[in-house]
């Protein structure tokens, strides 16, 4: 038999609170000051394992040892994700719902996107230009949401702009808020669903025609493996599965200004010699600032991994963001050093895959990892050569500080930009 030895443990006997009050730092804390890959703790009233590091990330996304399903807590459900996504699918219903996002991801689609990322920047710039300041994280919520809905076939009135985005925002920035935005989160998330449903029952009628390779009719005909077509809400939900989470690419595209602002010897890399420069530049952003904060899965058996013993049942939660500083990985983790990946498009994927977990590791078809990841990134580096090359403008004294514990973050003025001009 295998020697195990304990977990490292942290007393309580319910520390849910200290996740809500340490935000991102409340797995690294811990893993840091136990000098360990893992640690037990107790969430949402049972006992969990919480593990961080590549290693951690290779058990993690190894799926002979982990479900999903019945992992994602009932805030984030009600708010983020929804019910029957592919989020909460395992092995062949995963595999063939998952297929259906990964579809929509062809390199013609994702051109598509970034031409409609850049496309509605030039719109929104236009308005900039009449006034003194903006308030860019707020404005990129409403680029991103006319952009993925033409990208995804959803049709969207201009009367309409304010009202989507905000349900499509109301969902991501809710689910481990307190107080009133999580509730406003759940009302938003019913409403987006409704609106959906519209809209799908609208196609499967025939009264609406959306272009065959876009979101909207893909779920709408998506089937199951059972040959039936998805229930409605279900459809909505994946459908949603696109909507929302390109809008939070507002997130990053705030990060990406703030890093211009904060990193100013960047923008002469930008337009040097170096073609990868701006590819590594987006990867360090998604490394270097907090966004998703960790996942959690199900054991589907009893293990043991570095001489720790598993038992099956037990949630087990992987700290993205502190992976993505992790010393053992990363030199430097805390300086913002766009060169550390100058090898990477170079490097197997499966090296990159465990390492850089911003958006989730492992395969993206057979595994859990974001189907988004290009359309993410290309629209971060549209964004970067909008902001370096086709405008200008200045950045006032403001608190560009962003808090560790509030999830998701955004500098605390939401970035602030005046004089917005179009260059030549
Ligand atoms: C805004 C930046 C984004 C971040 C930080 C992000 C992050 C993530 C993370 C951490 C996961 C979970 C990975 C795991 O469970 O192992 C995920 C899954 C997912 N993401 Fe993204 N994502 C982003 C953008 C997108 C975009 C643009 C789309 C769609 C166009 C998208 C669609 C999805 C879907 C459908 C899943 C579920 C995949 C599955 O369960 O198999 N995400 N994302």
């Amino acid at each position: 038999m295998t020697q195990t030895k304990p977990f490292p443990k942290e007393e309580g006997l319910e520390n849910g609170l200290k996740v809500l009050r340490e935000g991102y730092m409340y797995a690294p804390n811990r893993l840091k000051a136990y000098q360990s890959d893992a640690f037990e703790t107790r969430l949402l009233g049972d006992k969990a394992i919480v593990m961080g590091g590549e290693e951690a990330a290779r058990l993690f996304y190894d799926e002979e040892k982990f479900k999903r399903n019945g992992a994602a807590p009932e805030p984030a459900m009600a708010t983020l994700l929804g019910k029957g996504g592919v989020q909460t699918l395992d092995d062949e219903d995963h595999r063939n719902r998952k297929k259906s996002f990964m579809d929509l991801m062809s390199r013609e689609r994702i051109e598509v996107w970034a031409k409609l990322v850049e496309k509605y920047l030039h719109v929104a710039a236009k308005e900039w230009l009449t006034k003194d300041s903006i308030h860019f994280y707020d404005e990129s919520k409403k680029v991103l949401t006319r952009a993925v809905c033409d990208w995804a076939g959803v049709p969207l009135p201009e009367k309409d702009v304010d009202k989507r985005t905000k349900q499509l925002v109301g969902m991501f920035e809710s689910p481990m808020a307190v107080s009133h935005k999580h509730v406003e989160g759940r009302i938003n998330r019913m409403n987006g669903e409704s609106w959906i449903k519209d809209l799908i029952q609208q196609v499967r009628e025939g009264e609406l025609k959306p272009k065959e390779e876009t979101a909207l009719y893909q779920m709408s005909w998506h089937r199951e493996l059972d040959g039936e077509l998805l229930d409605l809400k279900t459809a909505a939900v994946e459908v949603l599965n696109i909507l929302r989470p390109s809008v939070a690419i507002a997130i990053y595209f705030t990060f990406t200004a703030l890093s211009l602002h904060q990193f100013p010897e960047v923008k002469a890399k930008l337009n040097g010699d170096n073609p990868y420069y701006l590819h590594m530049f987006i990867q360090e952003i998604r490394r270097y600032y907090p966004f998703f904060p960790f996942n959690a899965a199900i054991t589907r058996k009893d293990f043991v991994w570095q001489d720790y013993q598993f038992e099956k049942d037990t949630m087990v939660v992987l700290d993205f963001y502190g992976t993505n500083h992790d010393y053992r990985i990363w030199d430097n983790p805390d300086k913002f050093d766009p060169e550390r990946f100058t090898n990477w498009h170079t490097s197997p994927s499966d090296e990159v895959q465990m390492k850089l977990v911003a958006q989730g590791g492992g395969d993206y078809y057979k595994g859990h990892r974001c189907p988004g990841e290009w359309n993410t990134i290309r629209a971060m580096e549209v964004l970067t050569e909008f902001l370096t090359n086709k405008i200008t403008y200045t950045v006032p004294e403001q608190d560009l500080g962003y808090s560790m514990v509030q999830v998701p973050t955004v500098p605390k003025s939401g970035m602030i930009l005046e004089n917005v001009d179009y260059i030549g």
